[in-house]
């Protein structure tokens, strides 16, 4: 029997973590879905989704900003999947503040969430193909457009997106002689919950009506469609396969043409 791969991805309940975890499934990865204990029951409907195809999928309640719970989670993943192979560092939060209101707590949360989360993943995941003595492991994270180029009304959410890519650019260089890779992924204008969230609190700022402000972007995107989870999911499977062996460092932009490095 071939070797089973097995992937955990945080914040795959919904978005793009769930776009992620269905294409790694189909690439033949089992899943650990790691999400907080309050979206147990919507990873339940991406779990039964995984295992039409084929895969293993189970479901670890984990708060990301915390150390202890996502070592946690990647102790737990092996303890029920037996391996670990991939590291996905999907989870994460916006908020939608002007600079001259962002307070000391949401830039707290933010960076715990976004950043800190980074941190611990890449420190948890590394250690644990360690202790298993992969030949390689891999390690995905989350950035954005906004980890490129400030978005304004999200001067913390850029501020955490561009530490995700310092981050991973060290971390790559430290572990490289372990061969194991951390990458990124940043996404454009994704059609998730968490763009509900940003195009109702832009609207509530400059007065536009439920959907305007999402629309708006239309026009800055070259391929003009707004992105779907399964885009980003496509380059993530790129970065998760061995074709990938010779990348690290590095920060992919999926966003249909908005920015160009
Ligand atoms: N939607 C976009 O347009 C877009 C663009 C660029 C980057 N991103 C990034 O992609 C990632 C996923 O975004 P999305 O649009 O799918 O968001 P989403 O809000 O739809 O989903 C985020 C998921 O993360 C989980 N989560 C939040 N805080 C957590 C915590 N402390 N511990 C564990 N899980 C937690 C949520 O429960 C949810 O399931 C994020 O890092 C986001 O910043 C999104």
């Amino acid at each position: 029997m071939a070797e089973r791969k097995v992937a955990v991805v945080t914040g795959a309940a919904q978005g793009i973590g769930e776009g992620i975890a269905m294409q790694l499934a189909k690439d033949g990865f089992d899943i650990a879905i790691g999400d907080l204990e309050q979206q147990r029951q919507k990873a339940q409907g991406v779990i039964a989704a995984i295992e039409e195809l084929g895969q293993r999928a189970c479901f670890h309640a984990v708060d990301v900003s915390q150390r202890d719970s996502m070592f946690a989670l990647i102790d737990a993943a092996v303890d029920e999947l037996g391996t670990l192979d991939v590291l996905v560092n999907n989870a994460g939060i916006c908020d939608v503040v002007p600079i001259a209101d962002v307070t000391e707590a949401q830039l707290e949360r933010i960076f715990r969430i976004n950043v800190f989360s980074v941190v611990y993943g890449i420190q948890a995941a590394s250690a644990k193909f360690e202790a298993l003595g992969k030949e390689k492991g891999k390690i995905i994270c989350a950035s954005s457009i906004a980890g490129f180029e400030g978005f304004p009304i999200l001067p913390a959410y850029s501020g955490t997106k561009f530490a995700v890519r310092g981050i991973l650019q060290a971390s790559a260089q430290e572990l490289a002689p372990k061969h194991i890779t951390v990458n990124g992924y940043a996404p454009g204008i994704v059609a998730t919950p968490m763009w509900d969230y940003i195009d109702q609190e832009l609207g509530k700022l400059n007065g536009k009506p439920k959907g305007q402000n999402m629309a708006d972007m239309l026009d800055s995107i070259a391929l003009h469609r707004f992105e779907y989870p399964a885009d980003v999911a496509g380059v993530v499977s790129f970065l998760a396969s061995d074709k990938a062996d010779y990348v690290t460092g590095q920060t992919v932009i999926v966003d249909g043409g908005m920015q160009y490095r």
